[in-house]
């Protein structure tokens, strides 16, 4: 039965403290029933679901609806990691003795979530930690928080107990409070690199929590001699534009070499241009809907001049569609000449383009980054791919392919300022138990021992 949502952070996490036991005590076999229940329910309710994140967090209905599938699809893949990465193993302990590893969950788990994909982003924690055997306390981004609600009430209705995973609501203060609470036994994040960092520091003092951070990125994709500028143009507006530019993995940065840069420039540009931005819920559907709210709207658009002003050659211009709406569209800008770029995270549709002279400055450049979420390489030859692979810093390395668009099926983090090395996706498993290795004998037998008089 769904109460609504809890706003008592104190309240909540005693509960939690209260349910997680019983709720570890189940059989793994009843967890994945009650979580496959959850994937069916999602699925049968997707359209509502997919209205719910089209009107709240912004993206075109087309898009919510894929948003929807990830959520169906994480229950049969964190089934699969789970046995797979934690779970149940028998070890050779040699005659006569037997050893195993467990797994064991951690207790109450903090998930604090983000507004870009407010959905499947929390639930690629919520889901992994349910069915190791954790309890939830979920803070939804302030700015998605109906989806968040709405994504536990799916899980009640699928028959998760209800203090097994609740829903506060909330902004940083909030976050700040669950993350500070002692009855917490681990923090789950997706959100910026500030917010990851503020966490990272309040726990510092508590190795026992475990903390997961996913953060943002500054993405590099590099352009190399292709015969297929069409191609690459596609993937590289894929890659910065879609979601508005909105991914933790989006392209923020295009490094080109020399060249192809006219003839890149000469097909990227009318495409990005042609974009249609409008209304989410809108026919026909556009490519892609506004930032979150205006506030993010002016902050772009604030970031746009002052790289023009620092010498950026705008090649697009981003502009406000609607007045008073936070409508972008795409753009495009050189900054081969801003002296000092800023390594930040520009979370909208906004790119940045940088000319080289060859790969080798190109992969430079793409490492000239403080992040390491995504980086993608379009064109060049199984060799080149080979340097770029070794060389450059990422938790995701694509060839021909966009920085975005990440499998669930495989891990999914950055390093540096992206994340803390604890992947998420399938390698979320294992943040979500801990494990425990034993020996074990039906009965006490002594070792022989040396040193002891007869
Ligand atoms: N690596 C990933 O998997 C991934 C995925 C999606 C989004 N992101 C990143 O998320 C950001 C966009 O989302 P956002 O603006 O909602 O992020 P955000 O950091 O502002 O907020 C994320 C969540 O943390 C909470 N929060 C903020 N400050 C906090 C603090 N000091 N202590 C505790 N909680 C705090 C917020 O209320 C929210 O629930 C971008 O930087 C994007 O790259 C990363
Ligand atoms: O905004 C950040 C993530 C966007 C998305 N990544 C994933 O969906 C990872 C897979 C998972 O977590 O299950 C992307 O790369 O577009």
């Amino acid at each position: 039965m769904w109460r609504g949502p809890v706003s008592d952070i104190d309240a909540a996490v005693a509960a939690a403290r209260r349910a997680w036991a019983p709720w570890a005590g189940r059989a793994l076999t009843e967890r994945i029933e009650v979580l496959r229940a959850f994937s069916n329910t999602v699925r049968r309710d997707g359209d509502m679901l997919a209205d719910l994140i089209a009107r709240e967090a912004g993206k075109p209905l087309w898009e919510a609806r894929t948003e929807v599938d990830a959520v169906v699809a994480k229950v049969d893949i964190a089934v699969g990691a789970y046995a797979e990465r934690t779970g149940k193993k028998k070890l050779d302990a040699g005659v006569g003795a037997s050893a195993a590893l467990r797994h064991k969950p951690h207790g109450v788990m903090a998930v604090l979530g983000p507004y870009n994909f407010p959905a499947h982003l929390p639930n690629g924690h919520i889901v992994p930690a349910l069915l190791a055997g954790n309890a939830v306390v979920f803070k939804p981004s302030e700015k998605t928080p109906a989806t968040g609600e709405a994504l536990i009430a799916a899980l009640h209705r699928a028959g998760v107990p209800e203090d097994v995973a609740q829903c506060v609501i909330g902004g940083p203060e909030e976050g700040r409070a669950l993350v500070a609470h002692p009855g917490i036994d681990g923090v789950l994040f997706t959100g910026s690199a500030q917010a990851g960092i503020a966490i990272n520091r309040k726990l510092a003092a508590n190795p026992g929590k475990i903390v997961a951070l996913e953060m943002g990125g500054n993405n590099p994709i590099v352009v190399i001699d292709t015969p297929k500028l069409a191609d690459a143009a596609a993937l590289i507006v894929q890659s910065a534009f879609a979601t508005a530019g909105q991914r933790c993995t989006a392209a923020r940065r295009l490094i080109v070499v020399e060249s192809v840069y006219d003839a890149l420039m000469a097909e990227l540009v009318p495409l990005a241009r042609k974009l249609m931005v409008g209304h989410p819920l809108g026919e026909p559907q556009p490519f892609m809907g506004p930032v979150i709210d205006n506030d993010t709207a002016d902050r772009l658009m604030e970031s746009f001049v002052a790289l023009l002003t620092a010498g950026g050659r705008p090649l697009l211009h981003m502009r406000r569609t609607m007045p008073d709406l936070p409508f972008l569209s795409p753009g495009i800008i050189d900054v081969s000449d801003v002296p000092e770029r800023p390594d930040i995270e520009l979370f909208g549709p906004l790119l940045q383009v940088i000319r080289v002279p060859d790969f080798d400055s190109a992969i430079a450049e793409a490492n000239n980054t403080r992040f390491g979420l995504s980086a993608s390489l379009i064109g060049g030859s199984p060799d080149d791919y080979g340097r770029f692979w070794a060389n450059i810093r990422a938790g995701i390395i694509n060839w021909n392919a966009p920085t975005n668009g990440a499998s669930s099926k495989a891990p999914f983090g950055g390093i540096g300022l992206s994340g803390n090395h604890r992947p998420a996706a399938y390698y979320a498993a294992d943040y979500c138990a801990y494990p425990v290795a034993s020996t074990e004998m039906d009965q006490p037998r002594a070792n022989v021992m040396v040193g002891v008089r007869p």
